[in-house]
């Protein structure tokens, strides 16, 4: 299958003094969804925002369908690419169905306007995550898991083929960390190729076929979440000790252990 994303040997510094990150090298293909875990401060939101083109690699190369990142305007970048942040904070008072038909700008040219068919994608896009009832009422005065949920809607709108997501569930109740990933799991089955990060290995286990620790300045591992999420590389990415389940023949989880 050929790859959507491709990074290759990638380096980063803010300063150009330390590297955040080194030789990082992973490729994605239509409908992976690419978990990367490791501990804070290791530079995952960095590589993210690196993927998304806000940030320049100091070395390496991530090519997108083939092509630099860097020879696709904006545009063309915003309709291959949706992208959630980490926080996200709106001073303008629009109401969530605006903020979620905002995803379609990149469809759109400069003198048009949002028409029918836009409209629905919106729609069907709050409907896809149980959010209908939130529709009309005011972004900034909404909690933040529901801005949460509004803006994965509105990247949803945008129609992109490659999802980043830095910390998607980390705002989220219980139900709704698991209604996300169930959504990303049936998004990725229709193809669309998913990379986020998270604290959390058990939903790499719920919904990822691809996993990365971070850690070190660079991937310390990459590969399927069975392979990846061993008792040994939690312990070495993050220093405690954690038991590996078998749920039933198809899922693991990971369990945390005391510290001694
Ligand atoms: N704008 C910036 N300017 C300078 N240094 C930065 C900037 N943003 C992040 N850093 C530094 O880069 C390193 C990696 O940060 P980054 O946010 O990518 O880590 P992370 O793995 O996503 O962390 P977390 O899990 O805590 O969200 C950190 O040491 C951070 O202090």
């Amino acid at each position: 299958m050929s790859k959507i994303l491709e990074i290759k040997h990638a380096g980063f510094s803010y300063n150009q003094k330390e590297d955040i990150f080194n030789d990082v090298n992973l490729s994605l293909e239509s409908g992976d969804v690419l978990c990367i875990l490791g501990p804070n401060g290791t530079g995952k939101s960095t590589l993210i925002k690196c993927m998304n083109g806000l940030l320049k690699l100091n070395s390496g190369n991530i090519l997108i369908n083939n092509q630099n990142i860097h020879s696709l305007n904006k545009n063309d970048l915003a309709k291959i690419i949706g992208y959630i942040p980490q926080s996200h904070n709106s001073t303008f008072a629009f109401s969530v169905f605006d903020v979620v038909l905002m995803g379609r700008a990149p469809h759109l040219s400069l003198t048009s306007v949002p028409g029918d068919k836009d409209y629905k994608i919106a729609e069907e896009a709050l409907k896809s995550l149980g959010i209908s009832h939130l529709t009309d009422k005011t972004y900034t005065e909404i909690s933040g898991g529901e801005r949460q949920m509004v803006l994965i809607a509105r990247v949803l709108a945008q129609q992109p083929q490659i999802l980043l997501l830095d910390e998607p569930t980390s705002h989220l109740d219980f139900g709704n960390q698991i209604r996300t990933l169930d959504v990303i799991n049936k998004l990725a089955e229709n193809g669309l190729s998913v990379i986020m990060t998270s604290h959390f290995p058990d939903h790499a286990f719920l919904s990822s076929n691809k996993v990365a620790i971070m850690n070190g300045g660079t991937i310390m591992e990459i590969g399927t979440p069975e392979s990846v999420i061993t008792e040994e590389n939690m312990r070495r990415a993050y220093n405690i000790d954690v038991k590996i389940m078998e749920v039933d023949e198809h899922r693991k989880a990971c369990i945390p252990m005391p510290i001694k």
